[in-house]
Order: C-alpha cells, then sequence, then structure tokens
C-alpha cells in the first residue's frame, strides 16, 4: 500500500493539516494517511500547550470520521525526540509492504538538509512538499539526491498555524472552523492554550 506520512507536533491539529493530507491523499493515490503526533519535534522548542495525551486525543477527534485517516501513536509511545529516520526505519522493518510518503509543509522543505542522517533517510521515504503561491519550495537550493527525493503537490492556500490558534485562545478568542469541531469542543472543554 502507499501511504502518507503526516508527521507534526500537532498542538493543536487544524484544518490546514487535513486539507494538506487530503490534497496529497488525492493527487498522489495514497491508500491510507497515518498522523503521527511527535514526542518531542526535533528542531523546536516545546510550546507551552497540550500535553502528548491531549494532542493525541484531539488528533484522533480531527481523523476519525475519515475512512483514510489513521492516527498513529508510534512516535508518542517511543517518547524522547522523534527523528523520523528512526520512525520510518520502524516502520519500514513492521510494513516492509508498505511505500512510505512523507508529507511536509513548503516551508519546511529547504530545511531538509538540516533533518537528522538525512541522507539515509531520502533511501526510504519519498517527501511530497506542499506547494504554497506565492512562497519559494526552496527545491531548487537542494542539494541533488535530496532534490530528487521530493515531489511537489498543491493544496488549496490555508493561512493558518497552530501558533496562530494559540494565540486567539490565549487572547479569548475562538477557534471554531479552524479546527474540525470536535477537536474545537474538545479544546473548549479542556480549556486549552487560555491565558
Ligand atoms: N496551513 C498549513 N498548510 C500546509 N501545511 C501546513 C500548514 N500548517 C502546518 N503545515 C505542515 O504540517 C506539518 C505539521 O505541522 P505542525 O504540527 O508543526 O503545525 P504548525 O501549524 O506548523 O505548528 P506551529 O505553529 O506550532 O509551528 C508540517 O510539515 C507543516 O509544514
Ligand atoms: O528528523 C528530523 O531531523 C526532523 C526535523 C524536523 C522535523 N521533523 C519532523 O517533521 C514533522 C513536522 O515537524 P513540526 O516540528 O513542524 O511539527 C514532525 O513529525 C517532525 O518530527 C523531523
Amino acid at each position: 500500500m502507499k501511504i502518507g506520512l503526516m508527521g507534526g507536533t500537532f498542538d493543536p491539529v487544524h484544518i490546514g493539516h487535513l486539507i494538506a493530507a487530503q490534497s496529497v491523499y488525492e493527487e498522489l493515490e495514497l491508500d491510507e494517511v497515518w498522523f503521527m503526533p511527535t514526542s518531542m519535534p526535533p528542531h523546536k522548542e516545546q510550546a507551552p500547550g497540550a500535553s502528548p495525551e491531549q494532542r493525541w486525543q484531539m488528533v484522533c477527534l480531527a481523523v476519525e470520521d475519515h475512512p483514510a485517516f489513521k492516527p498513529s501513536d508510534v512516535e508518542l509511545r517511543k517518547g524522547g525526540i522523534s527523528y523520523s529516520i528512526e520512525t520510518v526505519l520502524m516502520l519500514r522493518s513492521r510494513y516492509p509492504e508498505h511505500e512510505f510518503y512523507y508529507i511536509i509543509g513548503a516551508d519546511m522543505v529547504q530545511y531538509l538538509p538540516k533533518w537528522y542522517r538525512i541522507d539515509e533517510l531520502i533511501k526510504h521515504v519519498t517527501f511530497v512538499g506542499l506547494r504554497r503561491p506565492g512562497y519559494e519550495t526552496g527545491c531548487d537550493a537542494l542539494p541533488a539526491p535530496i532534490r530528487k527525493a521530493v515531489r511537489l503537490a498543491s493544496m488549496p492556500q490555508i493561512e493558518l498555524s497552530s501558533t496562530g490558534i494559540r494565540q486567539r485562545r490565549a487572547e479569548g478568542r475562538s477557534v471554531r472552523y479552524m479546527v474540525p469541531d470536535r477537536v474545537n469542543d474538545y479544546i473548549e472543554v479542556n480549556r486549552l492554550y487560555e491565558a
């Protein structure tokens, strides 16, 4: 099967993530997309947001209605810093029959050379970088072997980030429609991201 991997901090998961995943799912005719919340992302300070358990619950609520979107807790269960090479090697040995496509936003493509053991990682996955109108993906500047491992896909432009959502909540504003309804209810009931 062709599996899309959607890794992220998902603090919280929002409709930008879902539309990105749906766009790649259709364009590359994937069989499934696995949403993998990170334990600790390699290149970010841990934001003062939701707990790992709460990020997991929100991802489960966000994908539960989609027949081909699945939550995966591999990185949360492993704990520590979530290096994609370790996750992908583990998935490849557990599911040797699958082909993996790692979905990333346009902003991430240019940072691929900085990913841990990237020369090894590109042998095991194809990266799918989402084009954003007005943004350079930075593909041309990539070293040739990495560039060859990146495909580009299109999606409708969604100007949303988890940072922006946390900020709105901290200002006492609603995030309804920026996240799936069930995720919005979860955020409100648990009073997440309030100042
Ligand atoms: N609006 C968006 N459109 C397309 N891709 C996105 C969008 N938001 C996030 N992504 C991509 O989804 C993946 C997971 O993102 P992540 O969970 O870090 O969300 P984020 O909104 O970028 O979070 P934060 O604001 O906390 O950095 C990354 O590859 C990121 O580039
Ligand atoms: O392995 C790495 O070096 C690496 C560096 C940067 C990002 N990633 C992964 O890319 C995904 C998106 O990252 P983030 O921080 O935007 O949520 C997430 O699953 C990270 O673990 C992985």
